[in-house]
């Protein structure tokens, strides 16, 4: 099925159904982490990816590679090529660029043009932090996805989430919520990012923002329960929908000898089947 003319969100409603998965699998890839044979060859971070795309495309629901692990090998020109192979080989799988962009608007006007038009990406991650005006720039890009930092997987994301913003004291990462869900959203590309290291926060978010996509790191590496990520971010009516749940460093590093793709598989497979179970137990 080619899906290029579909909206983000389209294609994440027929690929829940079609995939029966809410794994998204990152590329997040570590040159100290490669296997051997990738090590040293100037296309080794692209090639690394494709593999372990090709072994785990028909247990996902996204892919999402992570920029700064490309930018800072200066290997963006293996970025462009990952997402044009995925793209190719998998329309009907939704590609996120992950890269937090969040700046003035026409500066995220450029920001928007990199990760749609020089990338291919469906979606990008931004920081709200500068507000809508940092926002709007992307959503002019019809049918693409607009996934907004709300409630961050790390520790420190606490230090201002946390904080009472409103008279009522709402929260900041609620107040996100509440801004994505009722005044940002009337094109439908907005979803949001809320960690799977924070359920209780997931289960408040999702009674703000509907059925609104959630993109939740912080499973695997990063130790989040799959069971209360699946419970606290679950579409009543709709299970095995509504959520991308990323696991990067679990999958591509689940062995670093010569059986990584075949590793890579079948941790994929037991977390799509665990995310599976737990949405419908
Ligand atoms: O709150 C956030 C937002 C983004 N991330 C990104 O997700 C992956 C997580 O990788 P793991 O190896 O599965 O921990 C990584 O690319 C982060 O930049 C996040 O972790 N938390």
């Amino acid at each position: 099925m080619n899906s290029s003319s579909n909206t983000f969100t389209q294609q994440l409603q027929s690929v829940w159904a079609s995939q029966g998965s809410m794994l998204c699998v990152g590329f997040d890839p570590d040159p100290k982490r490669l296997p051997a044979i990738f090590q040293g060859r100037p296309e080794g971070l692209f090639e690394f990816c494709r593999e372990i795309a090709d072994a785990t495309a028909d247990a996902v629901c996204s892919f999402k590679p992570q920029f700064a692990y490309f930018a800072s090998q200066r290997a963006e020109a293996q970025l462009e090529k990952l997402i044009g192979y995925l793209k190719d080989k998998y329309p009907h799988i939704p590609v996120i660029l992950d890269s937090k962009r969040g700046d003035i608007g026409s500066t995220a006007q450029q920001y928007a043009l990199e990760a749609f038009e020089r990338y291919g990406a469906d979606a990008v991650t931004v920081n709200p932090y500068m507000g809508f005006d940092s926002i709007e720039p992307y959503l002019a890009h019809p049918g693409k996805g607009v996934i907004v930092l709300c409630r961050t997987s790390n520790p420190g994301g606490s230090d201002l989430q946390f904080l009472k913003v409103t008279p009522d004291g709402q929260p900041l990462y609620l107040h996100v919520a509440t801004l994505a869900a009722q005044q940002w959203n009337a094109s439908g590309q907005i979803s949001l990012v809320v960690g799977a290291t924070f359920p209780e926060e997931i289960a408040q978010v999702r009674a703000i923002v509907g059925e609104m996509p959630l993109l939740i790191p912080g499973i695997g590496a990063q130790g989040g329960d799959i069971n209360a990520t699946v419970k606290a971010g679950c579409i009543t009516h709709q299970p095995g929908t509504g959520m991308m749940i990323n696991s990067s460093r679990a999958i591509l590093y689940a062995s670093a000898g010569p059986d990584f793709a075949e590793a890579a598989r079948k941790v994929a497979f037991t977390t799509r089947d665990a995310l599976g179970l737990a949405s419908v137990e």
